[in-house]
């Protein structure tokens, strides 16, 4: 299978560097880390390791796959779209946390499958990728169902050693890790901890309402996520990814933009249709966001 990674940063070159154990796969990244590639190949290193060496460039420009990852930050989706619009790809999986499938899809007039990933990945230097953490990849139809092209894309990825699960329920995955990423990543960013400490702290009950929050409002949507399953999928993933540091967690640290209007700041706007209020998401977006346009981000 022909595939393009758009966005070959940390989780774009982990899942790129598997798959091209197997698969004919170009990254598409930033100059130092593909020229690097480009001469060297890719070294996998941590909970996975492999020496790859696939196609990487800065530019999609004239590249054609059977399917394009999208793997940039939230925030990049749109430009992400833009440019994938003058390749000629077959079909579009977002690998990303945050509510982008939906920009994706009105933008490219080419199937857009949805994904979820709980690998762990962390781009150390040019060439050279740590799997932080082996998790699973899920993906399947945007709008749930069953899909041939899901099927197909599920198999390219076990064929790389890939864990994956093609799903028929992906609008409720979809929202459980939205409600996931809504609870721990803006309270473990605010507070700066790891994931294991809200399992025995205060604010694992801010993380449980901005869970509960997020749950309503995609049963607003139609998905039937209960709160209970919510609230119950923090105390999952907090248990775990104890020892995690959150990737907005990570962003904070760094200086760098977070992912928060995708996260929280998705639950509000789409809370915001049904005049309903959420305000315990309202509150960690806006927090987030002082702290993006204060002093925050280097
Ligand atoms: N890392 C992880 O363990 C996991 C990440 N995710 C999700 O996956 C997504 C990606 O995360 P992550 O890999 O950590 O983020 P990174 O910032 O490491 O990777 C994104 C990369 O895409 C690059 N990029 C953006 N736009 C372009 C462009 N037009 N052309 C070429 N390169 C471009 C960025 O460069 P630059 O920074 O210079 O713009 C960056 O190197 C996020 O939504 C994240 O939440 C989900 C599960 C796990
Ligand atoms: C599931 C969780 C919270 C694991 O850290 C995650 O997806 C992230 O950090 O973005």
């Amino acid at each position: 299978m022909r595939i393009l990674v758009f966005g070959a940063g940390s989780l774009g070159t982990l899942v790129g560097g598997l798959l091209a154990s197997v698969h004919d796969v170009t990254l598409v990244g930033r100059d130092r880390h593909v020229s690097r590639v480009s001469k060297t190949g890719l070294d996998i290193v941590g909970a996975e390791s492999a020496h790859v060496s696939p196609a990487a460039t800065t530019t999609e420009t004239g590249h054609g796959a059977d399917v394009a990852l999208v793997t940039v930050k939230s925030f990049d989706t749109r430009a992400a779209a833009e440019a994938l619009e003058a390749c000629d790809v077959d079909a579009v999986l977002s690998l990303q946390n945050g509510m982008t499938e939906e920009v994706l899809e009105s933008s490219l007039d080419v199937p857009v499958l949805a994904g979820t990933a709980t690998y762990g990945a962390r781009l150390v230097a040019p060439g050279r990728v740590e799997c932080t953490g082996i998790g699973r990849v899920v993906l399947g139809a945007l709008d749930g169902g069953t899909s041939p092209l899901a099927e197909r894309v599920g198999k390219a990825f076990r064929d790389a050693d890939i864990r994956t699960l093609v799903a028929a329920d992906m609008p409720r995955r979809r929202w459980e890790k939205l409600a996931v990423n809504a609870g721990i990543n803006a309270v473990t960013a605010l507070s700066r901890v790891e994931n294991g400490r809200l399992a025995s702290h205060e604010a694992r009950e801010v993380a449980h309402r901005a869970a509960r929050e997020t749950a309503r409002v995609a049963r607003f949507e139609g998905v039937r996520l209960p709160n209970r399953v919510a609230r119950e999928a923090i105390d999952r993933v907090v248990d775990q990814t104890a020892a995690n540091r959150s990737s907005m967690l990570q962003d904070v640290e760094a200086g760098k933009r977070t992912e928060v209007d995708a996260i929280n700041g998705a639950v509000v706007d789409t809370a915001t249709k049904y005049d309903y209020e959420v305000p315990t998401n309202r509150t960690l977006a806006a927090l987030l966001r002082a702290w993006e346009r204060g002093e925050g981000l280097r």
